[in-house]
């Protein structure tokens, strides 16, 4: 029973996970012989906030903090 899986932060919609499932079962159909039936995916979504990396929380790192201005200011209409 081949068993994939995910590990990625929170965020993503009901739409995307849907179509990352899809394709990676796909994925595993044509690459690695896998029959669609006994595949299973799981995605594990984790808050920004429990995630590190070289040291630094997903929150704290440079290019997220700047994402979260740049979506602040437009929910501001700036
Ligand atoms: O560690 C990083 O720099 C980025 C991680 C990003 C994810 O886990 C994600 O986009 O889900």
């Amino acid at each position: 029973m081949p068993f994939v899986i995910v590990e990625m932060w929170e965020g993503r919609t009901v739409e995307q996970k849907r179509n990352l499932v899809r394709a990676i079962t796909d994925a595993m159909v044509n690459e690695a012989a896998c029959k669609p039936d006994h595949l299973h995916v799981v995605i594990h979504e984790t808050p920004k906030a429990s995630w590190g990396r070289a040291g630094v929380l997903g929150i704290d790192m440079q290019e997220n903090k700047q994402a979260q201005a740049a979506a602040d200011a437009e929910e501001k209409g700036q």
